[in-house]
């Protein structure tokens, strides 16, 4: 008998929905919808509905940094841009994200573009030091101030966790703390890594798993062995920080920077459902889902109910 989903560090199951409506770390408008997008859609309702207790949490809220995505000249550091903006985002979903943990709620970070998870994974290992992290893109999210080509810090939020290229840390994002080891991370899904990120991977000896290793091993021996990896003895905490555009743009078109050949829309459920059934899960990302760029209403129902329902398998839902 498989043991099916279970959440050692939430007996209680209470969550916290943290809205983190931001585009601030890439330059397309409409990532800030993504919140309120799913929740209109009825996510809280359906998580009480699998038996949690849903407090809602808006760090953001009442701050004039959420919908900034034009040119601000005055907020860059060398190539970066608008690292102000998204040092004081992060830094309050980092305190929201550990208020939850410190109730005893499991943070639940609805996005947002995925430079918030610089503030999630910080909340996260500060406490929980052993926890492992487990980033589900078609990007790697791994680009230092040096070698990012785009500025966008939503490609950039995993280098700055582990504290890579300290010397060219904008001052707005000194708080981040150097908490992620190499070895505490696994990738699934990636697809389009820059040439600098790959020699970061490589020379970090970071598990990473791309869709050609989904497609030679099959999702599920991927997942294994990704945990096997960063969480070898299966009792660490697990941080899922799930980016939407790992699934082919066929299921979820709206999102800022779609790449064809990713998860289906079945895989990317399924990852949440066995990530579930280990037991481990302390917190969850869903980012990326950007409303705006689609060109037709389906397009808004497919992506937005394609991260509901990745958010609802990783809490508990289950076909049978
Ligand atoms: N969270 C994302 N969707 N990231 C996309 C990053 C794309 C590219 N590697 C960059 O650094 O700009
Ligand atoms: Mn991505
Ligand atoms: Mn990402």
């Amino acid at each position: 008998m498989l043991p099916g989903p279970h959440y050692d560090f939430y007996s209680e199951k209470k969550l916290s929905l943290v809205l983190a409506p931001f585009s601030g770390g890439q330059c397309k408008a409409g990532t800030e919808d993504g919140p309120k997008y799913m929740l209109r859609h009825g996510l809280a309702h359906e998580l009480q509905e699998l038996g949690w207790n849903v407090n809602i949490q808006e760090p953001l809220a009442g701050v004039d940094h959420q919908r900034r995505t034009e040119e601000d000249t005055s907020d860059v550091y060398k190539n970066l841009k608008k690292p102000q903006l998204v040092g004081e985002a992060t830094e309050k979903i980092k305190d929201a994200v550990q208020g939850a943990l410190r109730r005893g709620e499991m943070p639940v970070t609805l996005g947002g573009d995925h430079s918030i998870s610089m503030g999630t994974v910080a909340g996260v290992f500060s406490e929980h030091p052993d926890a492992c992290l487990l980033w589900i893109d078609a990007h790697a999210d791994i680009n230092t101030t040096s070698t990012s080509s785009s500025g966008n810090l939503h490609g950039c939020p995993v280098s700055f966790v582990m504290g890579l290229d300290p010397e060219n840390t904008p001052p707005a994002l000194k708080w981040v703390p150097k908490c992620l080891k190499p070895n505490k991370i696994a990738y699934i899904g990636l697809r389009d890594v820059d040439d600098a990120e790959k020699k970061i991977l490589k020379e970090n000896n970071i598990k990473a798993y791309s869709m050609y290793h989904v497609d030679r091993y099959g999702l599920n021996a991927v997942i294994e062995m990704a945990l096997q990896a960063i969480n070898p003895d299966g009792t660490s905490p697990i941080h899922l920080s799930y980016d939407v555009d790992a699934v082919d743009p066929l299921f979820v078109p709206a999102t800022g920077t779609p790449v064809r050949g990713g998860l289906t829309l079945r895989e990317s459920l399924f990852l949440s459902e066995r990530i579930a059934e280990t037991g481990r899960l302390v917190a969850l990302d869903v980012m990326e889902c950007n409303p705006s760029l689609a060109i037709h209403d389906l397009h808004v129902i497919d992506t937005i109910s394609a991260g509901c329902a990745i958010a609802r398998c990783a809490l508990g839902e289950t076909l049978l």
